[in-house]
């Protein structure tokens, strides 16, 4: 394994268990998130990009586990690997992984933020809560914290309240707390949809500042492709529960080998083509996941689906370097695209 691998996710199964019925939310996700890398994951609503994070953070809803595969923590320290899955989400190791190693930040910043208590009496708490420091010492550092995301006028802004900060403040404010603790892993779930292009391109900025200067390892959730080609290093797109194509931004980008990845594609304006590009949104919509088709589960909006892609699940197949799709027919659709 190379060594910038900071988590390792193998064969993930997380299931859903309702009214005993049994969702297959995630049927056996694989993938590695690296150490000043942005991993994007992408796929529409509903294929397990939450649950993925959920499940890596053991904090997935009730109804549903673990059922099977590993998630292990490289910590690089005395402590060295880590079988996450293992762990109770309760636990003190769970609980010392959380926010101190891996943190997460959402979509709506008040997921994380408690509107009573100023910004930096939470930053404290999160800070003393992981490692010993001095109030004056953890105010110092939140000072400088601010100020790296760009938060003007820090030594104001510390002792104010989440509502006295406009939408993408609060966002940079909720990433400074989940960056207090310098952690190895950043997990973002659609980090920016609620905000404005303008916003989100200054909060894209921030996260390459830091994957570039914190080396931190980057886990970036979104349904965009736009937004993957912009920040992605690695990608991993997602349908129902797997990852049906996989490899670096430059090979899943340029030559997207899965008819969903092409579809994704084509189903968002190209950056300097104008307005009157060809947006085909991808025809159809996901499948029940409590009734799922047999084989691929594409398959059903699939134009270059064959009698046998309903069969059975396809197999991975290995194409250059490190690019992976999960397609019988992806010669075909390769040719297609070209
Ligand atoms: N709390 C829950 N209870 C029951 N099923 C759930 C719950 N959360 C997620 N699921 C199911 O797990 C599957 C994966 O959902 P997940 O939230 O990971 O999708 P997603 O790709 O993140 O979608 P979105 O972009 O809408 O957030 C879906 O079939 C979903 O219905």
């Amino acid at each position: 394994m190379s060594d910038n691998v900071v988590i390792s996710v193998r064969n993930l199964k997380t299931y859903f268990y309702t009214n005993e019925r049994c969702n297959k939310a995630l049927n056996g996700v694989s993938m590695d998130i690296k150490s000043g890398k942005t991993l994007c994951i992408v796929g529409e609503s509903g294929c397990g990009k939450s649950v993925t994070a959920t499940s890596i953070m053991q904090l997935l809803p009730k109804l549903s586990r673990i059922e099977e595969g590993e998630i292990i923590y490289h910590s690089g320290d005395e402590r060295g690997d880590i079988p996450i899955h293992k762990l109770d989400r309760n636990s003190k190791e769970m609980r010392e992984l959380r926010g101190k190693d891996i943190a997460m930040i959402f979509q709506d910043p008040m997921t994380a933020l408690n509107p009573v208590y100023t910004i930096g009496w939470q930053i404290t708490e999160m800070m003393q809560a992981h490692e010993k420091i001095s109030k004056k010492d953890a105010r110092h550092s939140i000072l400088q914290l601010l100020k790296d995301m760009g938060i003007p006028v820090p030594h104001k802004r510390i002792d104010q309240y989440p509502h006295e900060f406009s939408g993408g403040m609060r966002q940079r404010a909720m990433i400074a707390m989940a960056m207090s603790c310098k952690p190895k892993v950043l997990i973002a779930d659609e980090p920016t949809t609620a905000l404005d292009v303008t916003i989100q391109a200054q909060i894209f900025e921030l996260m390459n500042h830091l994957k570039k200067n914190y080396n931190t390892a980057i886990m970036l959730i979104t349904h965009d492709m736009g937004v993957v080609s912009e920040l992605a290093d690695d990608v991993a797109v997602m349908y129902m529960g797997n990852i049906i194509e996989s490899g670096t931004a430059e090979e899943v980008l340029e030559h997207p080998s899965h008819p969903y990845t092409q579809g994704l594609l084509k189903s968002i304006p190209v950056l300097g083509k104008g307005s009157n590009q060809d947006i085909q949104p991808i025809k159809g919509s996901t499948p029940d996941p409590y009734n799922r088709p047999s084989g691929c589960q594409f398959a059903p909006r699939c134009e270059f689906a064959t009698e046998g892609c309903t069969k059975a699940m396809p197999d991975e197949v290995m194409l250059d370097g490190t690019h992976m799709v999960r397609c019988r027919r992806y010669q075909e659709v390769s040719k297609d695209d070209k």
